[in-house]
């Protein structure tokens, strides 16, 4: 039975048994990055008090431009998980390539790798709305005590052991599944402490939200365009109400609240749109089927979606699964 206040570090001994292979390194992996959230959480808490806010001076391999948050957030989490020894590889929307970790005695005996977005949604962290953190955890496939490779991170997001977020919005929150349901924790900032909030979340299978960037409706392909003339009609439960924050995990976490689709389409100008499928679609797509959910590139399941490059971007649909399979059917007209 699950117990009153229960708090995260609890939660992870009493759910033991979510993982049958794991030696303790899972749930010491969810523990460091509940962790080294808390620093970040710190910081972003700061914004516009301390000179952390604003650019960085520099690009990243997308030729975005770097926020200093940006550059906080993805050391503190390559930080921590680097010193307890628990991941063999990690990869970054921040960093070109993907990095490789080694024990303490210069040996690769770790057996899993971490694929993130350190902070998602920058361009909100100046004006003080919600920003998020996004991550993705893979088995590797190359043998333990080797090297990892390319390929132990170019896996289908339906090979993901454990995938979650981080909100830094009125209140911080911990989200994450490991294949078992997906399960809510609310940071105390008083105590430092997670307690589980919102067990078992569950995307309502229906929605009247559509949250996408309609400055770029010109440029959506005609069955998008479509689909959003569909919710604003008046007929049945229509129209829809429209919300978009611009930070995708704060986006996503509303519709999953109160039921909703979130698109990030191509269009004339990006014809894979701009999302990267490796660490921001695929844990948000497996968090999102674990809660009832469904999410798609408009024509396919994107966890099924077999990888060629670390950056690689997606069409993304994601959210109630009426809402996404009428999208779908606009897509395929
Ligand atoms: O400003 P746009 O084009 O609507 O893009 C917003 C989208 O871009 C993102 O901010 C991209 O994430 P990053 O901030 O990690 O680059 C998403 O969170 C968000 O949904
Ligand atoms: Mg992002
Ligand atoms: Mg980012």
């Amino acid at each position: 039975m699950m117990a009153k206040n229960q708090t995260l570090g609890e939660f992870i001994i009493d759910n033991q048994a979510d993982f049958p292979y794991s030696s303790g390194e899972l749930s010491r992996l969810i523990n460091s990055i509940r962790l080294a959230a808390k620093v970040v959480n710190h910081e972003v808490n700061k914004a516009g008090l301390v000179d952390i806010t604003g650019e960085y001076g520099d690009t990243n391999i997308q030729g975005e431009e770097q926020q200093k948050l940006d550059v906080y957030a993805n050391n503190k989490f390559i930080q921590t998980l680097t010193n307890r020894e628990i991941v063999c590889g990690i990869a970054s929307e921040e960093n070109e390539d993907f990095l490789t970790i080694k024990g303490c005695n210069g040996d690769h005996q770790n057996k899993y790798v971490v694929l993130m977005d350190p902070l998602d949604g920058s361009s909100n962290i100046d004006v003080n709305v919600s920003v998020g953190t996004i991550f993705s955890v893979y088995r590797r496939l190359s043998p333990v005590g080797t090297p990892v490779t390319a390929e132990d991170f170019l896996q289908p997001g339906n090979m993901q052991v454990a995938a979650g977020y981080i909100i830094y919005g009125t209140s911080t929150m911990l989200v994450y599944t490991t294949g078992n349901g997906v399960n809510g924790f609310t940071l105390n900032p008083a105590l430092g402490s997670w307690y589980l909030s919102h067990p078992n979340m569950k995307f309502p299978e229906n929605g009247k939200i559509y949250s996408t960037n309609e400055g770029n409706y010109i440029h959506f392909p005609q069955g998008v365009k479509d689909f959003i003339k569909y919710c604003q009609e008046e007929k049945e439960d229509r129209p829809y109400t429209s919300r978009y924050i611009g930070s995708m995990v704060s986006d996503i976490h509303r519709n999953m609240i109160k039921g909703g689709i979130f698109m990030y389409p191509e269009s004339s100008r990006a014809r894979n749109g701009k999302l990267r499928l490796l660490y921001e679609c695929n844990p948000m797509a497996f968090i999102t089927e674990q809660a009832g959910g469904k999410a798609s590139d408009g024509f396919k399941r994107i966890l099924d979606i077999q990888p060629e490059k670390l950056h690689q971007r997606t069409p993304f649909f994601c959210g109630s699964k009426k809402m996404v399979e009428k999208a779908e059917e606009f897509m395929q007209r």
